[in-house]
């Protein structure tokens, strides 16, 4: 990081002192600025071609110096004016073989749309990881750019739902904005997030852009240097310049909550979670509300044939264990895989494929407390229709999803008072549960950890991924935070340890398909 002036020293990128990032498109989230100074190199050297006495267009001056963060024909104008060529205007339909300068850009445009189909779209993952974080933290999120490609760009890049608002060359014509380096495109972008500049941080790799967020009076411009522009950014107005946004510090608070509704899918973030570093992934997943949705009665669900065939394919790609709530017997012979790890009781209770077998030591001493209290809840609730009390070895569940809803405060009367009776046991809840287990600091996230000890898991060489859904998986995500990811299912906004999101089950599965993809994609290069 370089930086301007020691009041900088000290920057963090924190909620509480901004509400907004807003950030320009190409060269600081898509790696698409080469695609653009190659398109604009291949129009410019046809045209000049005809000029015998001009020098081509060079990349590393005349891009930066006069396109670099302009609208499409304003780029045209400015740089064949640097070369002194006066051409008409013409207009914006004109065709690509138009000698005006909106031709010219049209021309340039075509060649662009050419090479982002065939090369596609690369991503700078240090941004892309970092607006998930700073989204976590409830910072709004915004892209301007010049670019009227922006949206498909975005699109094709899988990127599009990160942002609340997105002010682009399309936007920029209709509500005749002036282009960077005028401030209008950030002060219209804080507008449309309800953010004000003076609380808003500018992120922008061209002079132009620069410019125009110091302009609209943002309390931060950070300049990201892609090559030897450093001290033209610091005078063009950034207080600070990095070479790549994973040099920028941010808050982390390793017990902060977010709101679930606030996290970014974990669909559209599969090149943050997985390739931000070499590590190889080490996939923990939960079973009910995760692998298989949430039905009436427990009994009722089953694993279905397609999510077993993408649990075995993940599981021949990386080390896949199931860390459930379930009895073990219960969750091994639901899912049905033999080569991989399961803990049931929420973890109380380890198993491996070649037969290993980690029962806690301490937990044995509680299974007499815990059958007494199982033949108490089922002497007090056997009248109560609809409750279930399910025992697995080491935890006891009371079902109230079937009770009708006059009677739910029964079944909490009596499981309170039974817990009562039995200090030595821990009362949890869950998705229409009361749940007693040994009192003891062991949970998923203690489990995840063990099975990483077992297994020789280092996590310099692999990262820790958990899938779940329910109250018992906040364990995993908060053990997790430091080295790992914990991804929440859910559709609902309640405050999480997770990092990312995925809807339902069903997302559980595409996301376990792309993983596979990618995994694929790695290991052959
Ligand atoms: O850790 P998990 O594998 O997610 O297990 C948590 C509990 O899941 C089961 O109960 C939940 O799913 C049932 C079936 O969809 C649903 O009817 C119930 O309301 C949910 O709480 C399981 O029966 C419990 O033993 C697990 O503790």
């Amino acid at each position: 990081m370089t930086e301007k002036n020691s009041t900088i020293a000290s920057f963090q990128l924190s909620a509480d002192r901004f509400d907004a990032v807003v950030l320009d498109l190409d060269g600081v989230i898509t790696q698409t600025a080469k695609l653009h100074a190659a398109a604009w190199k291949r129009m410019f050297d046809d045209y000049l071609a005809k000029h015998k006495q001009q020098a081509p267009f060079d990349i590393d001056s005349d891009y930066r110096r006069f396109v670099d963060g302009k609208p499409r024909y304003q780029g045209v104008r400015d740089f064949l004016a640097s070369r002194n060529i006066d051409l008409p205007y013409g207009t914006p339909d004109d065709s690509s073989d138009q000698q005006t300068i909106c031709g010219l850009g049209n021309r340039k445009n075509e060649l662009f749309h050419a090479k982002l189909f065939s090369d596609g779209v690369e991503t700078y993952d240090s941004t892309v990881s970092l607006i998930g974080k700073l989204r976590q933290r409830g910072i709004r999120i915004a892209v301007v750019s010049s670019s009227r490609n922006c949206q498909a760009i975005l699109e094709t890049a899988g990127l599009i739902e990160l942002f609340d608002a997105r002010v682009d060359g399309v936007e920029l014509q209709k509500h005749h904005l002036a282009g960077k380096p005028a401030p209008d495109m950030f002060v219209e972008a804080s507008r449309r997030l309800g953010c004000v500049p003076e609380r808003s941080v500018g992120i922008e790799d061209a002079t132009a852009g620069v410019q125009a967020a110091k302009a609209a009076g943002f309390a931060c411009v950070i300049g990201i240097d892609r090559g030897d522009q450093a001290r033209a950014l610091y005078e063009h107005g950034a207080d600070l310049v990095v070479n790549d946004l994973a040099e920028l510090p941010i808050s982390i608070d390793c017990e902060e909550t977010l709101a679930a509704n606030r996290l970014p899918s974990a669909l559209d973030c599969l090149n943050a979670i997985i390739g931000r570093d070499d590590r190889e992934p080490a996939l923990f997943l939960d079973y009910d509300g995760t692998l298989t949705p949430i039905v009436p009665r427990p009994d009722q669900a089953t694993l279905s044939d397609a999510m077993r065939t993408t649990l075995q394919c993940i599981g021949e790609l990386c080390s896949v264990a199931i860390i459930s709530g379930r009895d073990l017997a219960d969750v091994r012979q639901r899912v049905g895989i033999k080569n991989i790890w399961y803990a049931g009781s929420h973890g109380f209770d380890i198993a491996g494929p070649a037969g290993q077998r980690n029962e806690s030591q301490q937990g044995r001493e509680y299974l007499p407390a815990l059958d007494r209290a199982e033949q108490s809840l089922r002497d007090e609730l056997a009248n109560i229709s609809g409750c279930l009390v399910e025992r697995k070895r080491f935890s006891i569940a009371t079902h109230y999803r079937q009770v009708a809803q006059n009677e739910v405060a029964s079944v909490k009367q009596a499981v309170d008072s039974i817990h009562a009776d039995h200090p030595e046991l821990r009362l949890t809840t869950g998705k229409k549960i009361f749940e007693l287990q040994p009192d003891i600091e062991w949970n998923k996230g203690k489990a995840i950890r063990w099975l990483m000890r077992t297994l020789k898991m280092d996590s310099a060489q692999f990262m820790p991924l958990y899938i779940g859904d329910d109250v018992t998986d906040e364990d995993a995500f908060r053990e997790l935070k430091p080295d790992g990811i914990g991804i929440l299912v859910s559709q609902e906004n309640h405050p999480t340890q997770a990092s990312y999101r995925l809807d339902h089950p069903d997302a559980v599965e595409r996301f376990l398909n792309l993983l596979a993809d990618k995994l694929i994609r790695l290991r052959h290069g």
